[in-house]
């Protein structure tokens, strides 16, 4: 006899209203995040871009009322345009969009692919940035609309960082934020360390070595600096970056004056991470070494900071200071070892769950 049946009920029948939403549920959301990139390179797009990154209190920790004119009346004049002629250097007419973007997609679709057989239709893969489209908001709401009510984060950052992973994961909170029906949240950890990472990074090192028709006598390992400030304030990023450095260094056999560690793209007047690429470009070259190879291990796309400031800025402070030879080993962006790394990441963060 069910609850319904018994004569003692009188009770009220348990019954949803006929106006209760339907709500899909069952599926799990696997959101692959990396850092963003204009939607165009000409003035008012590369603006736009500029100032969500750059008004990012993750990125620029300065005081607003300080930040504020800095930002507003300097650096969105000049910036824009002069970034807007870089990133169209290395931009994919195809398709209309970053480097960044194109890989980031590929490299979702082939994770998707490779996790099929154990994801099935229960798992939903996507893709977004921090800045720019598609946003994480949108395709957060989109996978719960699809009935995802769990969902893996996966900042696309080997090493973390509060101005990259951390300022990813806030956005995807953001979103959750305005959710009644929140889903179970996962955030992959960062990768600095794993084995699988190592293995394909020197993997990939030694066949972008093989098709060079030289032997660098130094190979710079440079990552995305970022000011001291934040390390002395407790961002472990910098002490992964140096993990990575020796264990790469490691894998591959080298001493660690042919393996050197730097730091790029420093921004605005304070000290960032040291040593620095471009003046350890240029102090190697003037001091006689004629060959040399940077790989972005950092990196898990090639983007404007590794095509435009390693392989033409860099490559030109080498040459006019006395260099001869120069290569740029690409990031792994969607080669099979890069997929590798991230299989393995998601099918370890998804356990558990599937
Ligand atoms: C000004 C502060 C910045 C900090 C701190 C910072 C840290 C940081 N960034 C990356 C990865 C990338 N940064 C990229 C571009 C980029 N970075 C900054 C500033 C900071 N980054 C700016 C202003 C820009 C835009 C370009 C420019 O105007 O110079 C990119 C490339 C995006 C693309 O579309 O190609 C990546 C990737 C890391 C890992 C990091 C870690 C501390
Ligand atoms: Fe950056
Ligand atoms: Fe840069």
């Amino acid at each position: 006899m069910t609850a319904e049946t018994s004569p003692a009920a009188a009770m009220p029948v348990v019954s949803l209203p006929s106006d209760h939403p339907k709500i899909a549920a069952g599926r799990i959301g696997v959101l692959l995040m990396n850092l963003g990139t204009p939607e165009g390179t000409s003035y008012r797009p590369m603006r736009a871009y500029l100032k969500e990154f750059l008004s990012d209190r993750r990125v620029i920790e300065e005081p607003r009322w300080k930040w504020w004119p800095i930002l507003n009346l300097i650096i969105l004049t000049t910036r824009p345009g002069r970034k807007g002629k870089d990133y169209a250097s290395i931009w994919n007419n195809e398709r209309n969009e970053g480097p960044l973007k194109t890989i980031t997609r590929s490299q979702t679709e082939q994770v998707a692919k490779r996790l099929k057989p154990m994801a099935g239709e229960r798992v939903i893969f996507d893709w977004a940035m921090r800045y720019g489209f598609p946003d994480v908001k949108s395709r957060i709401k989109a996978l719960q609309d699809q009935g995802c009510d769990r969902i893996l984060l996966v900042p696309l950052y080997p090493q973390y960082a509060a101005p990259t992973s951390a300022t990813a994961c806030d956005q995807a909170f953001r979103a959750l934020m305005e959710m009644r029906w929140q889903p179970a949240v996962r955030v992959a950890p960062p990768y600095h360390d794993d084995p699988t990472y190592i293995k394909a990074l020197a993997a990939s090192m030694r066949s972008s070595l093989a098709k060079l028709d030289f032997d660098p006598e130094i190979i710079l390992c440079s990552f995305h600096g970022m000011p001291k400030e934040y390390l002395l304030k407790g961002d472990p990023y910098y002490c992964q970056c140096v993990k990575t450095w020796r264990l790469l260094r490691e894998e591959l056999g080298l001493p660690a004056e042919r393996f050197r560690l730097t730091f790029q793209s420093r921004f605005g007047p304070d000290e960032w991470l040291q040593p620095y690429t471009d003046e350890t470009v240029k102090a190697l070259a003037q001091a006689g070494t004629t060959s040399l190879a940077i790989v972005a291990p950092g990196f898990s796309a090639d983007c404007l900071e590794t095509l435009e400031e390693l392989d033409v800025e860099n490559r030109e402070i080498f040459m006019h200071n006395g260099g001869k030879r120069f290569a740029y080993l690409p990031c792994l962006n969607d080669s099979a070892e890069s997929i590798d790394v991230l299989e393995a990441l998601v099918r370890r963060e998804l356990m558990g769950w599937l």
